[in-house]
């Protein structure tokens, strides 16, 4: 209850990556964050539990034990009605990795949805499952309060058809084989950011470089998702942590034909055995920073990763027909300055030149006055996109409530 003895209202945000779970509290009204938090280590030894407030004071850091996406849900649940009892949760909005061909717009969720999204767990095994186990415990948790599904799909819904396209036979375009591209909700919550920070953006060709444990491009013309180093799955485009990227088909080809392995254990090895992982032994790219002076794997990780960065800004710019700006995001992007640099040193090509200093300092500018090619780094916050599209959701469901209400 606040202070005028009303109940306050709440929109409650989660967002289940392939690393981490991340949930937020935002007031319906105001859309103030009133709380963030993170649960990392789920299914290893070291689970830990990170609550944040609006003044982005640490509460909480308290390590136990999360066997899975479901311990960590019931730890999230506990905290709500340990400390917001008075509360009302309006509304939950979920992170959807995957939707398919029929759901990328952010929409309710049903159990026909449900049944819908449990088909395509194939294009995402690394994120579905989880996502669809923690809406089942939140639906079964909150009954009576709406939850909406937001789709990582959505933004890239309007990719030219020559872009979109994979040139293979009709029948399997029919399948819904085209590229997706993933993210999307990080990208859009940039692209707002940036509107508020810079003029005529419409004019701008960009590029935003969402680099984490999960990492992604894209390029942007008059503010519409353009271009996307992902395809049909989170395991393209560019070598990740524990994801290879993109192959040549041969590659998976020699592998089947070669070792006899099941499609699924297949899965395992592109989606957790390969990209940084792969090369240097070690998934975290902070890790390997640490060590990439003395151990040879390390550096060799390290200069690949940087290189497909590199490749793939330089393709995108090229499908564009020029950058104006380039964004970087994303746990890498946002912090380290060393890989911003490097990549950045292997565009000089097109213009582009760095700050030292600025980006030493992670500034929100951190190009060189006399660049060609605006630099920026802006933090995501792919959960602010997720409340916005749930308050949205909320609006339109309350007027089309009161619309039949109306009839009646
Ligand atoms: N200072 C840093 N230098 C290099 N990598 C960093 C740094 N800080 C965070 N990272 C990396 O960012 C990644 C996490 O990114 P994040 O976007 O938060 O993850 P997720 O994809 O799970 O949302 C980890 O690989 C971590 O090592
Ligand atoms: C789409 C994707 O790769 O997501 P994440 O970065 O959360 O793994
Ligand atoms: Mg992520």
């Amino acid at each position: 209850m606040n202070g005028s003895g009303s109940v306050e209202s709440f929109i409650l945000v989660i967002n289940s990556g392939s690393s981490s779970l991340k949930f937020a509290l935002y007031h319906s009204l105001n859309m103030h964050r009133q709380w963030s938090g993170q649960i990392t280590g789920i299914a290893t030894p070291h689970g830990l539990m990170e609550l944040t407030d609006s003044h982005q004071r640490v509460h909480l850091c308290d390590e136990a034990i999360y066997r899975n996406q479901e311990d960590a849900a019931l730890a999230i649940i506990s905290w709500i009605s340990n400390n917001h009892k008075f509360c009302e949760i309006a509304g939950i909005g979920y992170r959807i990795v995957q939707g398919g061909k029929y759901h990328r717009k952010p929409e309710l969720i049903t159990d026909a949805l449900l049944s819908e999204l449990a088909e395509l767990i194939y294009l995402a095994p690394d994120h579905l499952p989880d996502e669809l186990r923690l809406i089942r415990k939140f639906r079964e948790e909150f009954p009576k309060t709406p939850h909406f599904a937001c789709f990582d799909t959505f933004f890239h819904q309007d990719m030219p058809e020559h872009i979109k396209n994979y040139p293979l036979p009709e029948k399997f375009r029919n399948q819904g084989l085209v590229r997706y591209g993933f993210h999307g909700l990080s990208y859009e919550y940039v692209l707002q950011k940036l509107d508020k920070e810079c003029s005529g953006i419409h004019q701008k060709k960009m590029i935003i470089a969402h680099l984490g444990i999960g990492s992604s491009m894209t390029s942007v013309s008059d503010c519409k998702g353009f271009d996307t180093t992902m395809g049909i799955s989170p395991l393209g485009g560019m070598m990740m942590s524990t994801r290879s990227g993109d192959l040549d088909p041969g590659a998976i080809l020699f592998i089947l034909k070669n070792n006899d392995i099941t499609v699924e254990e297949l899965e395992v090895i592109l989606s957790r055995q390969s990209g940084l992982k792969a090369i240097s032994g070690i998934a975290d790219l902070q890790e390997i920073i640490k060590y990439a002076g003395e151990d040879a794997k390390s550096k060799l990780a390290l200069d690949m990763f940087c290189y497909q960065a590199v490749k793939s800004i330089g393709a995108l710019a090229a499908g564009m027909g020029g950058l104006d700006m380039l964004i970087f995001t994303g746990g890498i992007g946002e912090h380290s300055s060393l890989i911003r640099e490097q990549i950045c040193t292997g565009l000089a090509f097109m213009g582009i030149r760095l700050d030292r200093s600025l980006n030493h300092q992670s500034n929100r500018i951190i190009s060189h006055r006399d660049s060609g090619v605006n630099v920026r780094i802006i933090p995501t916050n792919e959960e602010w996109m997720i409340a916005s599209h749930t308050k949205n959701l909320l609006q339109t469901q309350n007027l089309s409530c009161r619309k039949s209400q109306k009839k009646l």
